[in-house]
């Protein structure tokens, strides 16, 4: 990503970090590849994946921002953390919700 968790420096990889943190993913490894110019080149091959932020899922490519949020959105996400052993926050809001 560019900057960190705590203090993203681009839209792109804030989004990727509000989108982890709706579904109480705040423990992950980051790096900033602003600090690091052979990472930000080299991880790009690495995934053959021309930009960045970049999210791996157990070591594995998963995609950008914009696959982060499709994957959000039509629920692959939830599946994702859940074959990681993740519970989504967002399955228990859902259910206060019903509650309600
Ligand atoms: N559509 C991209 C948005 C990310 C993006 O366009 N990143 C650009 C601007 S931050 C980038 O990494 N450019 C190459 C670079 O800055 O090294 C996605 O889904 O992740
Ligand atoms: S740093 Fe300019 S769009 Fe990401």
């Amino acid at each position: 990503m560019k900057g960190s968790p705590a203090q993203p420096l681009c839209g792109f990889s804030n989004a990727v970090v509000q989108i982890l943190r709706l579904h109480g993913v705040e423990d992950y490894r980051a790096h900033d590849v602003l600090q690091d110019p052979d990472l930000r080149q080299g991880i790009k091959n690495y995934s053959n994946w021309p930009t960045i932020p970049q999210v791996y899922l157990n070591g594995e490519f998963v995609g950008g921002c914009d696959i982060l949020l499709q994957m959000h959105q039509n629920g692959d996400l939830v599946e994702e953390l859940k074959k990681l052993g993740i519970r989504s926050a967002l399955l228990d809001a859902e259910k206060d919700q019903d509650k309600k």
